[in-house]
């Protein structure tokens, strides 16, 4: 058992239409790690993470999570929605509920995995204002948003849930390049804030991944 460990995984492969996109993955993530996934368009980054983030099923292989130092737990129908709770992937093009933004915010606390959280909005100012959005930005419809507005509303969503482990699917890729800096310190910060946290990233800016990832994965 490896004792400084986030997240591991074995031999892991996935098949689309009984072709393997992806087999014979092994690596670690170690706290405070940020791996960078890389890889052309359609060789299944998205599945990966979707895979790791329990979302998708595997073919073949072995996903360990420790959510203290020295425990491996396997990722058992039991522990899965825990599991989700605490290591969150950030989609590309974030589904939002109808009503505002407060309210997309505060709904996740109705879903049974994150019912032993509460709704913390002096944290939410924090992100907002982290985020150079004005408080008035709760209110705004979320179908209204632009593409941007929805992810930074999908980066505070998640964030507010303290996730141990982020999955980053292209988050920025609709951000104009102050916003997504903002969002790389924020980032950057919450990785910081806490040991035993960690993340991937898929991006295709090269600049980015240098900058926000200090491993690489390629498919
Ligand atoms: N549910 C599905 N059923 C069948 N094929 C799928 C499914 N989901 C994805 N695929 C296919 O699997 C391949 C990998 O898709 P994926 O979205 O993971 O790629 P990606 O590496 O993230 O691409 P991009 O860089 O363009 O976002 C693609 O060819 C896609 O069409």
């Amino acid at each position: 058992m490896n004792t400084n460990t986030c997240l591991s995984v074995h031999q892991i492969g996935r098949k689309i239409q009984d072709k393997w996109l992806w087999r014979n993955l092994t690596f670690s993530l170690t706290p405070g790690s940020r791996l960078g996934l890389g890889g052309a368009s359609g060789t299944g980054k998205t599945l990966l993470l979707r895979a790791l983030a329990g979302l998708d099923p595997l073919d073949e292989g072995q996903i360990l999570w420790s959510k203290e130092p020295g425990e491996d737990r396997n990722l058992t129908p039991k522990i899965l929605p825990y599991y989700r709770s605490q290591a969150i992937y950030i989609h590309q093009q974030p589904s939002l509920f109808e009503g505002t933004v407060e309210e997309n915010l505060q709904i996740v606390y109705t879903l049974a995995i994150h019912e032993h959280k509460t709704y913390n909005s002096e944290y939410i100012q924090t992100l907002l204002s982290q985020l150079n959005r004005p408080s008035d930005f709760l209110k705004r419809p979320a179908p209204s948003l632009s593409g941007g507005e929805r992810q930074i509303l999908s980066f505070i969503r998640a964030l507010q849930l303290h996730p141990r482990i982020l999955f980053l699917d292209e988050p920025t890729a609709s951000l104009d390049p102050q916003t997504t800096e903002q969002i790389e310190t924020l980032i950057d910060g919450w990785i910081q804030e806490k040991p035993h946290r960690c993340c991937i990233w898929t991006s295709h800016d090269r600049q980015q991944m240098e900058r926000v990832t200090s491993d690489r994965l390629e498919l």
